[in-house]
């Protein structure tokens, strides 16, 4: 069985699905860049496989399927020795998945609002819906309230040492590669958000962030740095 993974390594759900695979230790997997900044993701081609022109795409044998939390809980059913990154029991998994929502709901859009103001000439929202922007250099004021607004959240769910209790999880997986990303637009100021910058640093120390997470990371601060000087 041969595994694709469509992707960009600056791409926060893409270092997600990285994180996940590390930790899964799989080993059989190819990769394919998808040139977002080129419209790589725009063409027939790649829109055949995934309609919705997102990365990460996933491809087993015949078997589609694109966002990152779908692909993470793909993998774990699949690959997983234990559940213990996404448990079964039903309490632990629903308190997981809200923060899987959390993140597809309230960080990664914070952190896609800014990125495709300042990444981005031209974004395609639909078939026949394109947006342009003039590749702004700073971040927008509504913007920058919705990543605060990010921060207030997580601040205030963080009660346990991870981000969905006391075990490291699948949430602390998709929510730290969004959060990092944030911290490289709007830095995390520590006397406000203690909870979460602490949160960031344990996070930051696993082995798995440092080998999966870090180089992407690396990459947008680059990318970041060059678009907004
Ligand atoms: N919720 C999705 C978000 C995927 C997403 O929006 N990825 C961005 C790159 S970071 C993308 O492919 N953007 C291109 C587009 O939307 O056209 C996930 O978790 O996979």
């Amino acid at each position: 069985m041969v595994l694709t993974l469509y992707k960009l390594d600056a791409s926060p759900p893409v270092r997600s699905v990285y994180m996940v695979i590390e930790a899964l230790k799989i080993r059989d997997v190819e990769y394919v860049d998808v040139n977002l900044l080129e419209g790589s993701h725009l063409k027939e081609e790649f829109l055949k496989m995934n309609p919705q022109h997102t990365i990460p795409l996933l491809k087993d044998d015949d078997f589609l399927i694109w966002d990152s939390h779908a692909i993470s809980g793909y993998l774990i059913s699949v690959y997983g020795a234990d559940d213990s990154l996404y448990p079964n029991e039903p309490k632990k998994r629903a308190l997981i998945d809200q923060r899987l929502h959390f993140d597809s709901g309230i960080l990664f859009p914070a952190l896609r609002g800014v990125a495709v103001i300042i990444f981005f000439n031209l974004l395609c929202l639909g078939q026949d819906e394109l947006i342009i922007f003039r590749g702004e250099k700073e971040i927008r004021p509504e913007n920058l309230a919705k990543i605060k607004s990010a921060y207030d959240f997580t601040e205030k769910i963080l009660s346990s040492d991870w981000i969905a209790g006391d075990e490291f999880s699948l949430a602390d997986i998709c929510c730290v590669t969004s959060i990092s990303t944030l911290n490289e637009m709007v830095p995390i100021d520590g006397s406000l958000y203690p909870k979460l910058a602490s949160w960031l640093d344990r996070s930051s120390q696993l082995p798995i962030y440092k080998k999966a997470n870090e180089p992407g990371l690396l990459q947008f601060r680059e990318i970041f740095k060059n678009k907004t000087s």
